[in-house]
């Protein structure tokens, strides 16, 4: 087997269904490609299926026009004993400029599941560099914060 794949960009160009009737692209279309991204890269790094847990502090920085190339860069920040904590970026640029700027950033937390949709555990990734390790010390900051959120938000859990 391969050895795992940390991160990933997928590229394309943002087709006219993507487009809103604003003529921009739709936040939803840009969702979607944030999930397709993290989960090609949770696939890679764990070899197995996964799912979505959780996606949160998107920020839709900027506009995406139709025709616009499109990269969407997904990379492991951390990773527990079945999550993957994925940092993604989109940028775009008119494909004749190549003037890439960021358009929306954000964090998704992956989950490796067996056939069943029960966790699985996952290889461990270690953080090497100092940005890598700035990070992976925000991922484990953000898992607090996220304690804190969900204690708010269970009000409005059944
Ligand atoms: C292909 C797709 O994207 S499907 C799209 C939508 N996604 C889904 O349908 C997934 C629905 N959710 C589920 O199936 C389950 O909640 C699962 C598989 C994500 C987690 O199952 P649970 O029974 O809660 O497992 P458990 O409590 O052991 O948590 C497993 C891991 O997920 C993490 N996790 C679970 N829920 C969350 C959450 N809301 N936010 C962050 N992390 C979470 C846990 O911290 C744990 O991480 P660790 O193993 O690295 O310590």
């Amino acid at each position: 087997m391969n050895a795992p794949q940390r991160d990933i960009t997928l590229r394309f160009l943002a087709e006219p269904q993507d487009v809103n009737f604003g003529g921009k692209v739709h936040g939803g279309a840009v969702m979607k490609w944030i999930d397709l991204a993290a989960y090609a890269c949770a696939a890679g790094w764990s070899g197995r299926y996964c799912v979505t847990a959780y996606a949160g502090g998107i920020r839709f920085i900027a506009p995406i026009h139709v025709g616009s190339l499109v990269e969407v860069e997904a990379k492991v920040i951390y990773t527990g004993n079945s999550s993957m904590h994925i940092a993604l970026e989109v940028n775009a640029c008119d494909p004749k400029s190549l003037n890439r700027r960021q358009t929306t950033n954000c964090i998704v937390i992956m989950v490796a599941v067996d056939q069943n949709g029960h966790p699985e555990s996952i290889p461990q990734w270690k953080p090497t560099t100092e940005a890598d390790k700035k990070q992976n010390a925000t991922a484990v900051r953000l898992m607090e914060m996220r304690k804190k959120i969900g204690e708010e938000m269970e009000i409005f859990v059944d």
